[in-house]
């Protein structure tokens, strides 16, 4: 059968000259929870009396000052609750309890026994007015309709006049009126309807107004029809002064949120929804994500305080016995995790930046990618990137920084980030930050507390390095040529010479080699003691600083120079002048390939070094570097 011989479509409004659409929400409506009642009763199990003890007080914390507390007469558990928190002065004097009732004068006047001696009380009683109520549900005419809603609001009336009395309790009350099916009722029959209610209630006043709440019992229609029909009600209800206009919106379509906001721009004054959206069938409006919606358009949420998000997923999923999703906005266990590369690339750079603009004194959030500053939600910022096959280099890198405080220059991050896509591939599991770690101390034979010493094929033991006062007979060729390019020529040489104990394969060797820098000094010993010849490509060195990495790396000092020269490293060996680590990385090629036209597209083989000792961190990446030139796949 065709959808259109089965389904009728919802009929637009004429509303020419609706404003809705072009208003902006500058203010935060009044919040009203319906937790305890619209979304206990959709649960399998509705709440016990505890449950719903510790989802109020979760409430009460959150800052709502409405709270619709249970329907009383449907159970001696919701009755006994009302109760519970009424003799036991649960309810902080702020605070309005709600409690709904239906038009029906023994449940109405069941409804005002539990709530004797409250202080706040809203009194919110329904009846459904849609024709297809009315047709199939109560079989009555509009008229029948309009009797019932009026003969049960003056009944409502004549117990708040009595229970308002000192000797009965005193209670403050509000009257809240809803036509159940608002969205399905003609509009104006809506209109007429609250009209009749209205008159035969009597105190509405600019200082104490009626509540008027229009459901979308069923979402039938898109969010712009709703609007429409809020805009509808507001302009010809009169005195709208003397009216709070509720909104209450279920989620069938999936559009509560978009239908309450763009509500909200309709005229709507008030929200009645649900912590992270339970409720009948789809569900009503998330209030989370309503109000921290608000939240990042830089509009405070009323008195509402969404920002330990976990703890009302704990409280709601407990109570609920419903899990939440883990991409529902703001609260799902993944909503600022990014595993694909190009997303961890753009976050990484947005936390530079933001940083550097914190330090100026211009605090905007505008990050890639993070719509909202997870540490308001009471998020780690390791939560944000997490890495498997879909990831980048960008990522991996800073996770890297985050756990060793290292700040990997940009080719070392290309060529670590070929060892983690080979995990991640062969695995096609998530590889967490140990993983990383792991790999990266095994990569490039550093000490690690599981690895142990963890050498590679060399290894530093000792070493001195002097400035030569001649040339060496025994320069290898390699370094010859250097000088010779670099111009320093055997007229006017500024030699280094080192010596040193160096490990290979775990048996100790004495070496001595010449170069114009420490670096250069033990690539020219290398190459005559094992052949290895490699030349530098790129040099790069920091102090470690893990605080300023996992903030994002802003106030890191890296530099990245070509081969550091004698004068620009510490050749002394006591020469430490702090207690702080450095970290240099080396990325040697070997000869011949350095020489090619090209050559530098290819990566070639990546060392790390630290050390207190910056001389000794930039040999130990030479090292590092070097052992990995036998072993390919180690680059
Ligand atoms: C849209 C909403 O969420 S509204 C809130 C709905 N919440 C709930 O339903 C949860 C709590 N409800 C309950 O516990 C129960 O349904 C109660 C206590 C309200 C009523 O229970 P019962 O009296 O056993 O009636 P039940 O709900 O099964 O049937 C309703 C009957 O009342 C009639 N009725 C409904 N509203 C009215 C009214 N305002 N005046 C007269 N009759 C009414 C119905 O037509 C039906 O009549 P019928 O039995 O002659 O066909
Ligand atoms: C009682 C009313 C407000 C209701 O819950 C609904 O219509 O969804």
């Amino acid at each position: 059968m065709e959808p259109g011989q089965k389904y009728r479509p919802y009929t637009p409004l004429h509303l020419p000259n609706r404003t809705w659409p072009t208003r902006v929400q500058r203010t935060s409506p009044i919040w009203t929870s319906v937790d305890l009642r619209d979304g206990n009763q959709a649960l399998v199990k509705p709440m016990s009396g505890e449950q719903k003890l510790r989802f109020f007080n979760k409430l009460v914390e959150c800052g709502f000052k409405e709270i619709e507390v249970a329907f009383p007469s449907s159970s001696d558990t919701d009755f006994g609750f009302v109760r519970h928190i009424i003799e036991h002065d649960m309810i902080p004097d702020d605070v309005y309890i709600q409690v709904l009732t239906p038009a029906r004068e023994e449940l109405i006047r069941r409804t005002f026994e539990s709530i004797k001696g409250a202080k706040n009380v809203i009194m919110h009683m329904y009846n459904a007015t849609s024709s297809l109520f009315r047709n199939v549900v109560f079989r009555n005419s509009q008229q029948q309709t309009i009797d019932l809603a009026v003969k049960h609001t003056k009944i409502v009336r004549e117990l708040v006049d009595e229970y308002s009395k000192p000797e009965n309790g005193g209670t403050n009350f509000k009257y809240e009126y809803s036509p159940e099916t608002f969205t399905q009722t003609e509009m104006d029959f809506a209109v007429e309807i609250c009209e009749e209610v209205r008159k035969a209630w009597g105190l509405a006043s600019e200082e104490n107004k009626i509540i008027f709440n229009l459901p979308a019992t069923v979402e039938i229609g898109p969010p712009n029809h709703y609007a429409d029909q809020i805009e509808y009600f507001c302009t010809h209800i009169s005195k709208r002064e003397e009216i709070i206009v509720s909104l209450h919106p279920h989620n069938d379509r999936g559009c509560a949120v978009a239908a309450a906001e763009m509500g909200l721009l309709a005229g709507g004054d008030r929200i009645e929804g649900c912590l992270l959206g339970n409720g009948e069938r789809t569900g009503n409006v998330d209030i989370v994500t309503l109000a921290l919606n608000q939240y990042c358009q830089g509009i405070q949420p009323g008195p509402l305080d969404m920002s330990d998000v976990q703890s009302i997923v704990d409280v709601v999923s407990g109570c609920n016995d419903i899990p939440v999703h883990p991409r529902h906005p703001y609260a799902g266990e993944l909503v600022f995790t990014a595993f694909s590369g190009s997303h961890q690339d753009a976050i990484k750079k947005g936390f530079v930046v933001h940083q550097e603009g914190v330090a100026r004194g211009d605090p905007v959030w505008d990050i890639p990618y993070l719509p909202i500053d997870p540490a308001d939600l009471g998020a780690t910022y390791e939560a944000v990137i997490r890495v498997n096959s879909q990831s980048g280099k960008g990522g991996v890198a800073y996770l890297v920084a985050q756990a060793l405080g290292l700040d990997l220059p940009r080719r070392m991050q290309i060529a670590f980030y070929q060892v983690i896509q080979e995990i991640a591939d062969r695995t096609g599991k998530e590889i967490t930050s140990e993983d990383i770690t792991r790999a990266f101390t095994t990569t490039y034979h550093l000490p690690s507390l599981e690895l142990g010493k963890n050498e590679g094929r060399f290894a530093l033991r000792s070493f001195t390095l002097s400035a030569a006062k001649a040339l060496p007979a025994d320069l290898s060729a390699s370094m010859l040529e250097e000088l010779s390019a670099a111009g320093t020529g055997a007229e006017t040489p500024r030699l280094l010479t080192f010596e040193g104990d160096i490990a290979e394969g775990g048996q100790v060797h004495k070496l001595r080699g010449s170069g114009n820098g420490a670096i250069s000094a033990l690539l020219d010993a290398l190459e005559k003691a094992f052949g290895v010849q490699a030349n530098v490509r790129e040099y790069s060195e920091h102090v470690i600083d893990r605080a300023s990495l996992i903030a994002g790396g802003a106030s890191v000092s890296s530099v990245s120079a070509a081969i550091p020269s004698a004068a620009a490293v510490d050749t002394k060996r006591s020469g430490s002048k702090t207690k702080a680590q450095a970290a240099s990385y080396v990325e040697l090629v070997d000869a011949d390939e350095s020489e090619r036209v090209g050559a530098r597209k290819a990566t070639g083989f990546w060392g790390v070094g630290i050390d207190v000792d910056i001389t000794a961190a930039g040999l130990k990446a030479v090292l590092s570097a070097a052992s990995n030139i036998i072993n390919p796949t180690r680059r």
